[in-house]
């Protein structure tokens, strides 16, 4: 069959006429290279545009690191304060639980100083040795009535991470007895705790009205011993006996005892703020306040993900994500898969470690470990390209009330520190509270200390990158909020420039 060709009705339009003269095709010919160009750069722009977007809509990924108690899953908490309050509220109920296991726990370590004491009693000291004083009846009459009080730390313990035994670093009985509280990352904690509390809604709404029979009698119990806890905390006596139990311990070589010491100084300098506040949290109607939240410690294991969406100045919002890890020694290997692709990490150096060591190895302090552990995160490969940012934890610490944390003051011997305090420093917190000094440390020591990091990051960082420093206190909800939001302009800025808008 024959008929006309079957030419492209769009193919016929875009021909040339068919009398084009040559000057027509000329300028037809610049047209159309005119057009060409526009419509070249206007798909260049468009593959521009789709991968700067595909870059902005990357989360920020941002990891904290540093060893234990040096304030990382603090400086998480502050995030979750700042940027998801509504979450951050409703897990309250979980918090009272993990306040209360604080308490019960520094009052145990208390009562286990004096128990030492009183067998300390029956055998001759060395020449050498700080003596304990001697017990009055009263004192020995309180920690009788206090021994229930281990039962609700059971109770609360049995309840944390249901069908499995509470983790601990340590695995003796007696160290058991010292043990931190602290979960797994990935066990369902918060749930468990609710479910044991079962007033996440309530904490939230109004009173509770259908706690689970066995909690209620836990947090009756403490509420009953509250008097006799306040009264064993401000025992003149027991402050004594915590300073010789202290600076006994510190120099023996047997290592449980050196683990205990540690166990007391390094964890009561946490809970402290707690020991002040007896009365008011143990109140059968308290509710914790953000302050308590942000002090309340609860040891990490593993590593938890935490999602944010974060709105700098005038920009579109962002997904940001935060790692919190385990920073015990043990814990540290599950790091490095993390490593890889992060923006930025945010390092915890705790500032208030001369005297400490790590709870987990008593052979070392606190300041030498940290030291390292910089070192090593600052030279890793696979963390070549990400920003640094260090936050000298500690700096201004006014939320302990002066005078009781005096005892946490004195400043031993360290050896073989790679950074060690100068006379003036050491006398400085020998004569004045731990805690409260640090707000007043002299400024030459706080600049030397931030030059030793400085100089680790720039002499072991094998490319140019961003480096930050700030002197922070995580606990401190206000300062805290400033300088994460001056980390979020900064990360964004950083963010922004590498994918090119700016
Ligand atoms: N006063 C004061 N206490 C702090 C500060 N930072 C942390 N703490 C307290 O130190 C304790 C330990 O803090 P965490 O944030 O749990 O420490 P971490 O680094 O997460 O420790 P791990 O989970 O064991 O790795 C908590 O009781 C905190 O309240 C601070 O800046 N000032
Ligand atoms: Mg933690």
């Amino acid at each position: 069959m024959t008929g006309a060709p079957d030419i492209d009705p769009l193919t016929l339009a875009l021909q040339p006429p068919a009398n084009e003269t040559p000057q027509e095709r000329e300028s037809r010919l610049l047209l159309e290279r005119e057009a060409k160009k526009r419509s070249d750069l206007i798909d260049q722009e468009l593959n521009r545009q789709r991968n700067a977007e595909k870059k902005a809509a990357k989360p920020v990924k941002i990891l904290l690191l540093g060893q234990s108690e040096s304030g990382k899953s603090t400086t998480l908490k502050n995030f979750q304060l700042i940027n998801s309050p509504k979450a951050f509220k409703a897990e309250l109920g979980s918090w009272r639980a993990v306040v209360h296991l604080n308490v019960v726990r520094s009052i145990r370590l208390i009562l286990n100083a004096l128990a030492e004491a009183e067998i300390a009693a029956t055998t001759t000291p060395g020449p050498d040795d700080p003596v304990y004083p001697a017990l009055t009846s009263e004192l020995r009459a309180l920690k009788m009535r206090l021994l229930p009080l281990q039962q609700v730390e059971a109770a609360l313990l049995g309840k944390l991470t249901p069908g499995s035994k509470p983790r601990s670093t340590e695995s003796s009985d007696d160290q058991q007895s010292s043990a931190e509280v602290s979960v797994h990352s990935t066990a369902p904690w918060k749930n468990a705790f609710s479910r044991l509390m079962n007033n996440v809604r309530s904490s939230v709404d109004g009173p509770e009205t259908n706690e689970p029979q066995d909690s209620k009698e836990a947090r009756q119990l403490l509420h009953a011993c509250s008097e006799d806890m306040i009264r064993l905390w401000n025992d003149p006596l027991v402050k004594e006996v915590l300073e010789v139990h202290r600076l006994r311990l510190q120099d023996m070589a047997v290592s449980y005892a050196s683990r205990l010491t540690c166990s007391v100084s390094n964890c009561l300098v946490g809970l402290v703020s707690f020991l002040d506040s007896i009365e008011r949290v143990t109140d059968l109607s308290y509710q914790p306040t953000d302050d308590d939240i942000l002090k309340a410690r609860l040891k990490t294991l593993g590593v938890s993900e935490h999602h944010f969406t974060l709105k700098a100045g005038n920009m579109v919002p962002q997904g940001w994500v935060v790692f919190d890890v385990g920073g015990a020694r043990s814990l540290r290997a599950a790091w490095v898969p993390y490593f890889d692709d992060m923006d930025a990490i945010i390092f915890l150096a705790p500032l208030s470690c001369f005297d400490q060591v790590l709870a987990e190895d008593e052979s070392v302090n606190r300041l030498e470990d940290s030291i390292l552990l910089w070192k090593m995160i600052v030279s890793s490969p696979l963390l070549k390209n990400t920003s640094l940012i260090l936050f000298l934890n500690n700096y201004s610490s006014t939320d302990h009330s002066k005078g009781k944390t005096r005892i946490w003051t004195k400043v031993r011997g360290i050896r073989g520190v790679l950074w060690r305090p100068s006379e003036r420093f050491r006398t400085h917190l020998s004569m004045s509270s731990f805690l409260c000094s640090l707000s007043k440390l002299p400024t030459d020591e706080l600049a030397d200390m931030k030059k030793k990091f400085t100089m680790i990051a720039k002499q072991f960082s094998q490319e140019a990158r961003g480096f930050y420093t700030y002197f922070t206190s995580v606990t401190d909800s206000q300062a805290t909020s400033d300088i994460l939001g001056s980390v979020r302009d900064m990360l964004v800025r950083q963010n922004l420039s590498r994918s090119r808008l700016v």
